[in-house]
């Protein structure tokens, strides 16, 4: 943890001068010399009250004031924002008709100033008065117990006078011994089974309609809800290639390092970096911890990306993007990259409003697009060799809510797309399709998909949510015919390119909203023949009309379901499996195995894979 934050450095006074003026879009913010006021302490005196914040060291307090009544959480965020030398807080919670709300801040010198802060400002007339947050929430408790524990253990997301790190945010779990990741990991998925037992029994209102639900329930062993079916097996990252660094896409955001969070440190002095958003924000201003070792789910590649990247911007003096000011230039910078082929792409995502601001046309010493993207391209190529198969984009947005895989990318530089290998096939990836992250984890999800599907030379397989075609593909020579949806337009694009470059001439992929043309691609398979669903839908899981076309096509035996947000399953696992109606046509399907596969170790998310079958018994009336 190398940029961890010393506690000893002095904390500013109030008296300090405010940010430079933000008005100047696209420059480089002055940055005062280091006899400002600002690094002098010497009248810094602690506040009574912050030593007694009741857990001692979760820095959370309420601010009262009768004229925030009808104010919303935003409201109040644009409050502080406008507060001169406001430190940067953790957390904000507001809800409209509340005549307090409750701010955290990251560590003791950040509280300090920051409740100086709070007790000056006035708020449409009426003051507003800080004091240690003195009731916790049973919940809350629990939140801050986890930190505290977490805190002792040397993993936790705040320490004292020590800001988040990158790693904190992107590797949470990095400290935790593999063995005890997989076992939390496991008692989230039998909790995400238990939840449809739960929901189908609360659903079927004691009714016992389904005999496969009474035996589960008939087999119950101790108290709460057993699980809708056995998790026969953990498929765990043994691998160091699936373990360690292992991610093929890195999302960076370019920002400002908390170097420059001011509390103990300089507030003025804007460290450009390219890393992970650390959730601290000060005027608006989000806070990026810089990639560094620690950060081990991040491909060793990205990392020497973000890392040259950053200072060889950093020279052009334009800053980095502000959402709320709407000012600044630079915003994200993602890295894909095939782990088996070794080609990378870089896309970066500008704000070229900035640039208008930035000195006269002509006048010698405006910045254009131009001069940047050159940078990027020489800064890359000096990094990387001209031998390296790399490919540059740029994805210029001056829309304040746009994220890297919405905004167009321009081709600037080299390869216009990556190719990765697989499961004995190779695929196409284009820098915005869907592909995931963790190749050789995904190798083995497709294959345990591949062995509960049971697909063979009369089987029709669907692909729901196929993305680039990689789950179909790799089934597609042991079927009779494939077909998938996919409503990102390029990863189908790649699908059908894929096909070709594999030489599988017997899968169809076809673009658009699964709930717009579920029944379009029903029509497409042959409905002769035994069908084999895979579903695997994005985190909320499938909307329910899609279930309910799925019930409703005869031909379907087995489906196999990737649940990558297990919580979040039974939703529609209620759709497949409760008694029939006029909505839920055809015999209900049951839970038959389920399987937890780790695609993302040193986090706390996971795949919930699960076979689901027709339910020929008959349902008891
Ligand atoms: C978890 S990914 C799975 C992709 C693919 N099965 C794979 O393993 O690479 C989910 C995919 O669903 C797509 N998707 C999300 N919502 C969708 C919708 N409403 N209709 C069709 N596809 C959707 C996303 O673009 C993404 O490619």
């Amino acid at each position: 943890m190398g940029n961890l934050l010393s506690q000893t450095q002095p904390t500013p006074p109030l008296h300090a001068p405010d940010t430079p003026d933000a008005s100047s879009a696209g420059k480089r913010k002055r940055t005062p010399s280091p006899t400002s006021p600002a690094s002098n302490a010497s009248d810094i005196k602690p506040l009574s009250g912050i030593d007694a914040t009741p857990d001692g060291d979760v820095h959370r307090f309420i601010v009262r004031c009768p004229s925030i009544f009808w104010c919303t959480r935003k409201d109040i965020a644009r409050a502080l924002a406008k507060i001169p030398r406001m430190p940067p807080y953790g957390g904000l919670h507001k809800i409209t008709r509340w005549d307090h709300f409750f701010i955290t801040f990251p560590n003791k010198a950040c509280a300090e100033q920051g409740v100086r802060c709070l007790n000056a400002y006035k708020y449409r007339g009426k003051p507003w008065e800080a004091s240690a947050a003195a009731e916790h929430s049973s919940k809350r408790r629990r939140i801050d117990n986890t930190v505290r524990e977490s805190r002792t253990s040397g993993s936790g997301p705040m320490d004292d006078g020590v800001c988040k790190t990158a790693a904190m945010v992107t590797a949470k779990w990095r400290d935790v011994a593999y063995e005890e990741q997989l076992k939390r990991k496991t008692r989230k998925w039998t909790n995400a089974l238990s939840l449809v037992t739960k929901e189908m029994r609360k659903e079927l209102r004691g009714k016992r309609l389904l005999p496969w639900l009474d035996d589960v329930i008939s087999k119950r062993e101790g108290k709460g809800h057993p699980a809708c079916c056995s998790l026969v097996q953990i498929v765990g990252a043994e691998s160091e290639r699936g373990r360690m660094y292992y991610r093929n896409k890195n999302e960076f955001t370019v920002g400002v390092s908390p170097d420059a969070c001011g509390m103990g440190h300089d507030y003025h002095k804007s460290t450009l970096t390219i890393g992970y958003a650390l959730g601290l924000v000060r005027d608006g201003q989000v806070f990026i911890g810089r990639v560094d070792e620690d950060c081990v789910t991040t491909s060793k590649t990205a990392r020497e990306i973000a890392q040259c990247l950053a200072p060889a911007i950093e020279k052009l003096g334009l800053q980095p993007y502000d959402k709320r000011a709407h000012e600044g230039y630079w915003r994200q910078v993602t890295c894909r990259e095939g782990t088996r082929t070794g080609q990378v792409l870089v896309s970066v995502v500008v704000n070229p409003s900035a640039l208008e601001e930035n000195g006269a046309p002509g006048d010698g010493t405006r910045i254009s697009d131009e001069d940047c993207q050159k940078t990027v391209i020489g800064a890359l190529r000096q990094h990387f060799g001209m031998d390296k198969e790399l490919g540059i984009f740029w994805q210029p947005s001056s829309d304040r809510s746009a994220v890297g895989g919405d905004i167009p990318a321009i081709h600037l530089h080299g390869i216009s797309s990556l190719h990765e290998e697989m499961c004995g096939l190779k695929f196409r990836i284009q820098p915005t399709a869907f592909f995931q992250v963790n190749t050789f984890m995904a190798e083995r999800l497709y294959n345990l998909i591949g062995d509960l599907a049971e697909v063979d030379k009369e089987t029709v397989v669907f692909d729901v949510c196929c993305g680039t075609g990689t789950i179909g593909l790799s089934l597609a020579r042991r079927a009779h015919s494939v077909v998938g949806i996919e409503m990102n337009e390029s990863a189908v694009a790649d699908a059908q390119h894929n096909a070709k470059l594999n030489g599988i001439d017997n899968a169809t992929f076809i673009a658009g909203k699964v709930e717009n043309r579920i029944y379009d691609a029903i029509q497409q398979l042959d409905g002769n023949r035994e069908c084999v669903v895979i579903l695997d839908p994005p985190r909320a899981g499938l909307p329910m009309n899609v279930v309910s076309a799925v019930r409703a096509m005869g031909a379907v035996r087995r489906i196999v379901y990737v649940a990558c947000e297990p919580n979040n399953f039974w939703r529609n696992a209620l759709g497949f499996c409760r008694p029939r109606s006029k909505a839920f046509r055809l015999e209900p399907f049951r839970p038959v195995k389920a399987y937890g596969l780790d695609l993302f170790p040193h986090t706390d998310h996971g795949e919930l894979v699960v076979l689901l079958e027709r339910d020929l018994v008959k349902e008891e009336k």
